[in-house]
């Protein structure tokens, strides 16, 4: 009996799922694999609201192989010595796993090379699994990656995209392997209250009906806060429930100007990680330094636990902040305007802000995470590092009557119309009625200050 291991990492689903596939038509049976791997935690990629998330999608994954045949085995500890002893266990002859983008996936990859070629196993590692277009397929000439959106998206959209695979009819799995328990979302403490279900599932229903009933409003609308109308499949492509070269493959037999404008969007999400692929120290260290000196100090951690807690006195800042309290996500020109409000008007480096991000964030993830905060601090890939989100113009563009700000800053849900965005103009007894802090800076205060220590003034 010939036996693979399919390893299971941010690629959680059955659907166009090339090494399930590869590894069912390689073997008579197929071992679906994934390893809690304390190691990952350490990291700091473990949040409650992920941890939660992945539960939900590990459950739907067990559910999925089951209705094939099939099941998840799932273990706890060193990914390397876990998948070992399963090939020792099995005899397996195959291990396939998608390949991964971070430091930390590239270096467990190359351990566990190394360990299965001791044991005379192959590791097959497929590209194109977690991205549309492999990291380092498009190239600009001579440098490794490219370092501007817009070249790199022209030459992406001319990308072949493959198929997507069907879901292998049958599996598998050898009886005598055992699996711990699936982990439970019940389980996990500290979730944001407002956390989204995950798994393949969802996620599928989810893109299913995105496509069908809100795509055509998104190119107009995916800037307009109250309005919602994003896909928030985010989640879902993080943890690989939802195949990112799927949903484009879907998107453009749709077609149309709103899932273009969608498209163009998961580019963004590939660009990224072809930056992260080629430079994984930006995970930590500036891109592009621009010799920032950000504050510290006293008045800065007064200013950061403000900015964290959704009162900095900017309704649309805090408002932004606390949807992600209370949700785990947050709307993209949220994310925008508050990244901006910290780098920017408070002058408060960006990885703090990113930690928060990403202990709270479901679609955390290294490579959006860190090169977005980045390329809003202007030390990454933003061709106009020096500009700054004016959080009141911002407000009144794209949440013009208010109603993000009232559903989220219900202190303010009795100032009607785009005044609830400048709570400060009122005086005396009416603004003594709302209990709601004063900005904790002044706009051309902030800008002054980030404009004299980018030397721009
Ligand atoms: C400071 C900051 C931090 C961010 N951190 C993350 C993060 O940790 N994880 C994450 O997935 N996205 C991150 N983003 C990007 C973006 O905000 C989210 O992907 C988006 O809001 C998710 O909502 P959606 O699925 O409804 O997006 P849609 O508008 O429906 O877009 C479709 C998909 O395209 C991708 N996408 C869209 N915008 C971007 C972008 N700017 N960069 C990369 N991919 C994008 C996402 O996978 C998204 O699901 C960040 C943006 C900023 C400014």
């Amino acid at each position: 009996m010939t036996v693979s291991v399919v390893l299971y990492t941010s690629d959680l689903r059955v659907h166009d799922h090339p090494p399930l596939r590869a590894a069912v038509e390689g073997a008579q049976e197929v071992v679906p694999l994934f390893v809690r791997d304390p190691a990952v935690d350490r990291a700091g990629f473990a949040a409650p609201n992920r941890l939660a998330f992945l539960a939900d999608c590990l459950a739907d994954l067990d559910r999925g192989l089951r209705d094939r045949g099939g099941r998840l085995v799932v273990r706890e500890g060193d990914t390397v010595s876990e998948v070992r002893a399963l090939v020792r266990q099995t005899d397996a002859d195959e291990v396939h796993m998608a390949a991964g983008v971070t430091a930390f996936a590239r270096a467990r990859e190359a351990r566990l090379r190394g360990a299965l070629e001791e044991d005379g196993c192959r590791l097959y590692v497929h590209d194109g699994v977690v991205t549309v277009v492999p990291p380092g397929d498009v190239l600009p000439q001579g440098r490794d990656h490219f370092a501007v959106f817009t070249p790199y998206y022209k030459r992406w959209t001319a990308e072949p995209l493959r198929t997507p695979l069907p879901v292998p009819r049958a599996l598998r799995v050898p009886s005598e392997v055992r699996s711990e328990r699936v982990p439970r979302r019940s389980a996990v403490a500290g979730v944001s209250p407002g956390l989204a279900a995950g798994g393949e599932s969802e996620g599928r229903k989810l893109l299913g009906s995105w496509l069908a009933d809100q795509a055509d409003t998104y190119e107009e609308r995916h800037d307009d806060l109250a309005g919602d109308v994003t896909s928030r499949l985010s989640p879902h492509l993080h943890f690989g429930a939802v195949s990112a070269a799927e949903a484009v493959h879907r998107a453009r037999r749709r077609g149309g100007a709103g899932a273009d404008a969608f498209v163009r969007q998961v580019c963004w999400r590939d660009f990224h990680h072809q930056v992260l692929a080629a430079r994984p120290e930006a995970a930590a260290a500036d891109y592009r330094p621009r010799q920032d000196r950000w504050r510290r100090g006293a008045d800065a951690e007064e200013d950061l636990a403000a900015w964290r807690e959704g009162r900095t006195g900017y309704p649309v800042v805090d408002a932004a902040m606390r949807q992600l309290a209370h949700e785990g996500w947050m709307h993209n020109r949220g994310r925008l305007i508050t990244a901006s409000f910290l780098t920017k008007t408070l002058y408060i480096d960006w990885r703090e802000g990113a930690r928060h991000f990403l202990a709270l964030l479901v679609d955390g993830d290294v490579a959006n995470n860190q090169l977005n905060w980045q390329w809003v601090a202007g030390t990454g890939t933003d061709t106009r590092p020096q500009r700054v989100l004016n959080p009141v113009r911002q407000a009144r563009r794209y949440d013009p009557d208010g109603s993000y700000v009232r559903r989220w800053v219900p202190e303010l849900a009795d100032l009607d119309g785009p005044a609830v965005h400048e709570p400060w103009r009122l005086t005396g007894p009416d603004r003594a009625v709302f209990d709601y802090p004063d900005p904790v800076v002044e706009l051309s205060e902030g800008l002054t200050r980030f404009r004299q220590a980018r030397g721009t003034v």
